[in-house]
Parts: structure tokens; C-alpha cells; sequence
């Protein structure tokens, strides 16, 4: 077994470009998922430490070290950032497989990832400067107009712990380009990542309280953070459940949201695909990668039933080839659920879907050679209806549910048989179906003919329960973005609305 030959950092909290301890001292531990072991421990903040962070954001604002930069300035921060992650990939690496289990494999794509992230930021922040300020021409000669593109203020950032850093960074790194000052609060379940981001950032000299990151719990240290008045706005990523309580603060405040909230994502696989291999790689991906904890996974295979058997028949071989181990041993392919709560809870999806008369095809349970950590086998789920749970719920684990369909009309039907709305694949290689599929799809992301990939450059987000707003691409700027208008009465001419005193 791999020994991870990397120190986890003991941190504090980070704000106002300083490391402090929270004011009621309270720290949570790290327990590896892999070993169930307590490994360290992270700073948990309360209100006192939001109030303190929000106030520090503030002032960033107010002073001309942040808050009178140009997006070029800005830029040289966030390039500086991507560099350091880039330098210490490895170690970050290991840090983000450990607490999180995810495969190390992936943890150092996912800092890839992150780096060009902020770089893609860093050029956006350029183009700003020549957007900040757009005249718009009224064809008017007493008139004169613009348009301003401007901070928004301090914003709020929850994030979950599946991708920890990266999705930390696809709003910190939006944010910063935009001018604002930000409060991070990732997930208790994965913090680590985002502590060394704060270490990062200290590194590179960003003015202090531009960007301030508060670990802890959800109702400790992330809903003081939706209720602060001087918290302009709120970004989040996680459960359906957590996003209707920020919906339901954040509107006490009129304050703008926005919700990446998961989903139960179809895989549509047509008997006229020429490689029945290459489709079966791509569902196993878009299911077991990140050990199915991944807000877009096609969880849902709805496969033509002429080549049901068959295609399923291979789903079986290739998974007899997937690694599970230690998320740190090399080729490992699939590593544990992030924590005991989690893993019970796709245990327990599992064995409802029995209880409900479904077909436990593989897997269902933990493999018996690993002895302790939260593993489940990769599942594939047979005989499913439409009005069982496991069809319905975000499972948010290795375990991918199987319908058949003889007609495209009856794909598109089940494909849409859900309340969320984020993500949807198609295999086909009929292009023009593809199209259709395209329109009739209720969702933001449409794959075809493979599954998750992600491209920095084009919105990510979701409809229906799913939620709203986009991250990534220039969209995943504008949600930092303040538009002002300004109109200037260019004429000597008076008004002439009212009757003038002096003219009798
Ligand atoms: N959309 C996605 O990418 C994700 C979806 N999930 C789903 O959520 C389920 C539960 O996972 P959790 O970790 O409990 O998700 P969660 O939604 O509770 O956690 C996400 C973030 O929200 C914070 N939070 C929790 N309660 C809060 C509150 N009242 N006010 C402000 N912030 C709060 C958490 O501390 C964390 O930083 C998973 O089984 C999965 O189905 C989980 C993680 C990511
Ligand atoms: C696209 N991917 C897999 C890199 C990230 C998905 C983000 C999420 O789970 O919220
Ligand atoms: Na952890």
C-alpha cells in the first residue's frame, strides 16, 4: 500500500491575508476516508469569524490596493496563483486524494484544472479593462450614454467537497478577475486544498482581504455568511437541500444567488453506435469516475433495447478491470466515498432499490478486499421503474440505473423523467438525432457521444431543481459583475417640461 509521504498543514483561518484562529478556537478533525483514521484537524469559524472576515473584505474594497486595480493588475495575481499551484501540483495532489479519496490520478488533473482556470480568469480580467466602461450611442445629440461593468462587492463562495479546489476555484477565481472581494467556505467534508489556496495567496502578495477563507460547518460558518447584510451576493454548489435554505435567507435580504444543485443525469445509448466499447467506456466514466460523486454523472443508462444484453454484457468485463484500492496506489481507479455519513447513505439507496424490486446486476456492496475505508463497488442496477427512488434521487455514489427504450420518443421521455436539470448525454452517430436531442433535452450541459468532459471556456449550470446561473466561461464572470448605466443630458437647452419662473 502506498505510503502518502506528504505532511497535512496545521492552518487557521484565513483573512485579512492573515492565518488567525477562530474566535471560539473550535477545530474540526480529518478523518481519511481511505483509513477512517483522523489525520489532522481544520479551523471551524463561527458568525464572530464572518463578521470579522466581511469587514476585512470591505476594506479591500474601499482601498486602492484591491479596490482601484485594473483587471490587468488583477490578472498578475491570478497568474501568479495558477503558477504556484502548478509548482506545487504533486503535493496538492496528495493533500486533495487524502482528504477526499479521490484517485490521485484524478486529484492531479483536477489541479490542472485549477491552474487553468485561473489563467483563463487572468485573461478575462484583461479584457475587462477595455469592456469596463461601453458607450452606448442613442442617436441623440442632448444625450450621452455608457455603460459600466463593475464589481459587485463582497461576495459569499460555499462550495462542496467532491472537486474541492476546483470548485472553490471556478467562483474564487471568476471573482477576483471581476474585483471583488470574496469569503470562501468549502466543505468540512474537504477542506485542505482550500487552506493551502489561502497559503498561496499570502505567497503572491494579494492585498489583503481580497480574498478570505473561512473553514467549518454549513450552519456555523456558511449561513451567517447568507444572512450578512454586507455580503453582496452568494454563489453555491452542493445539495437541493442546502440550496433552497441559502434561497430562502439570501431572499430575507434580496440578495442574488446563485445555485449549482446536482442532478440524475441520463446516458442515451442508440443501437446504431458503430463501437460498442467506446460507449461503454464513456457510461462507465460518466458514472464511476470521482467514485460517482459528481454533480453531473449520467447515473441514469437508457439504453435501445436491441443491444441491451449485449452492451451490458460489456459494461460487466470492463469493470472487472477497475481498480479499487487505496485512492493513492497507482492505476487505482476507484477510491472511497468521501465519509461515513455519505457512504451509509448509498448503502442505504442500494438496498432500497431492492426493497423496491430492482436488480442488483454487480456490486451493491463494499469489496471484500478492503478492510476498512468507505469503498463501495461499482453497481449497476437492473429491472428499475420510473416511480422508484433509485430512478429519482441524486445517489451521488458508483451506482448507475438501467432502462431500456425501443423508440427515440420513449428516450426523450425518460431522459426528461426528472425533477433536475444539469446534465445529459447522448450516444449515437446519427448526427441529426443528436440534434434533436439537443433541443429536446430540459438540461445546461449536453454530451455527445462521451460524458463529462469539461471545458473552462463554456457555461456549466443547470435548470429545473438543478438550479440556476452558470459558472465558467464569460458567463461564470458576469455573475461578479455590477451593470451601471450612466446618462448625461449633453444640452444647453433647457428642459422645457415645466413653465420657466423668469420667462413671463
Ligand atoms: N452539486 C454538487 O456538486 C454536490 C451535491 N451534493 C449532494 O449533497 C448531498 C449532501 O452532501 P453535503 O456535503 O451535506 O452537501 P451540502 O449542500 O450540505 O454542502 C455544501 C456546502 O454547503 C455548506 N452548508 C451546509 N449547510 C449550510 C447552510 N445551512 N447554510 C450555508 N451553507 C451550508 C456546507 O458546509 C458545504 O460547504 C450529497 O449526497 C449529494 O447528493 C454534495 C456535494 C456536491
Ligand atoms: C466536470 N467535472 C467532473 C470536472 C466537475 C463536475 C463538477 C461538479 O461535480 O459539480
Ligand atoms: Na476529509
Amino acid at each position: 500500500m502506498a505510503i502518502p509521504n506528504v505532511r497535512i498543514p496545521s492552518r487557521q483561518l484565513y483573512i485579512d491575508g492573515e492565518w488567525r484562529e477562530p474566535v471560539k478556537k473550535n477545530r474540526i478533525p480529518i478523518i481519511s476516508p481511505a483509513t477512517e483514521e483522523i489525520i489532522g484537524e481544520i479551523p471551524a469559524a463561527t458568525e464572530e469569524d464572518v463578521d470579522i472576515a466581511v469587514e476585512a473584505a470591505r476594506r479591500a474594497l474601499a482601498r486602492d490596493d484591491w479596490g482601484s486595480t485594473t483587471g490587468a493588475q488583477r490578472a498578475k495575481y491570478l497568474r501568479a496563483i495558477a503558477a504556484k499551484i502548478l509548482e506545487r501540483k504533486s503535493e496538492l495532489a496528495k493533500l486533495e486524494s487524502l482528504d477526499c479519496g479521490k484517485t490521485l490520478f484524478e486529484a492531479a488533473w483536477d489541479m490542472d484544472d485549477v491552474a487553468a482556470s485561473f489563467e483563463y480568469y487572468a485573461d478575462l480580467a484583461e479584457a475587462l479593462d477595455s469592456k469596463r466602461k461601453t458607450p452606448v450611442d442613442l442617436h441623440l445629440d442632448s444625450f450621452k450614454t455608457y455603460v459600466l461593468r463593475e464589481p459587485l462587492g463582497v461576495v459569499g463562495l460555499i462550495t462542496p467537497w467532491n472537486y474541492p479546489l476546483l470548485m472553490a476555484t471556478w467562483k474564487v477565481a471568476p471573482a477576483l478577475a471581476a474585483g471583488c472581494a470574496a469569503i470562501l467556505k468549502p466543505s468540512e467534508l474537504a477542506s485542505i486544498t482550500c487552506l493551502e489556496l489561502g497559503e498561496i495567496c499570502r505567497e503572491v502578495g494579494l492585498p489583503p482581504g481580497a480574498l478570505n477563507i473561512l473553514t467549518g460547518l454549513g450552519p456555523e460558518a456558511g449561513a451567517p455568511l447568507v444572512s450578512h447584510p454586507h455580503v453582496d451576493k452568494i454563489a453555491f454548489t452542493g445539495s437541493g437541500a442546502t440550496g433552497v435554505k441559502i434561497m430562502t435567507a439570501a431572499a430575507q435580504l434580496v440578495k442574488p444567488v446563485t445555485l449549482e444543485l446536482g442532478g440524475k443525469s441520463p446516458i442515451v445509448v442508440f443501437d446504431d453506435i458503430d463501437n460498442l466499447d467506446l460507449a461503454v467506456e464513456w457510461t462507465l466514466f460518466g458514472c464511476f469516475a470521482n467514485a460517482g460523486q459528481v454533480c453531473s454523472a449520467t447515473s441514469r443508462l437508457i439504453l435501445q433495447e436491441s443491444i441491451a444484453s449485449e452492451f451490458l454484457e460489456r459494461l460487466l468485463l470492463w469493470i472487472k478491470n477497475i481498480k479499487i484500492s487505496d485512492p493513492l496506489e497507482e492505476d487505482c481507479k476507484l477510491g472511497p466515498i468521501v465519509s461515513s455519513g455519505q457512504y451509509e447513505k448509498v448503502l442505504k439507496f442500494i438496498s432500497k432499490a431492492k426493497d423496491e424490486g430492482a436488480t442488483i446486476l454487480c456490486g451493491g456492496e463494499r469489496p471484500q478486499h478492503m478492510k476498512k475505508g468507505y469503498y463501495v463497488q461499482p453497481t449497476i442496477i437492473t429491472d428499475v421503474n420510473t416511480s422508484m427512488e433509485i430512478w429519482k434521487e441524486e445517489v451521488f455514489g458508483p451506482v448507475l440505473c438501467v432502462k431500456t427504450f425501443k423508440t427515440e420518443e420513449e428516450a426523450i421521455e425518460l431522459a426528461n423523467d426528472t425533477k433536475y436539470g444539469l446534465a445529459s448525454a447522448i450516444m449515437s452517430k446519427d448526427v441529426e438525432r443528436c440534434e434533436r436531442f439537443t433541443k429536446a433535452f430540459q438540461t445546461g450541459i449536453i454530451w455527445f457521444n462521451c460524458s463529462q468532459p469539461t471545458f473552462t471556456q463554456l457555461p456549466w449550470g443547470g435548470r429545473k431543481r438543478s438550479g440556476f446561473g452558470r459558472d465558467l466561461g464569460e458567463w461564470g464572470l458576469e455573475n461578479y459583475l455590477n451593470i451601471k448605466q450612466v446618462t448625461q443630458y449633453t444640452s444647453v437647452e433647457p428642459w422645457a417640461f415645466y413653465k420657466s419662473p423668469s420667462k413671463v
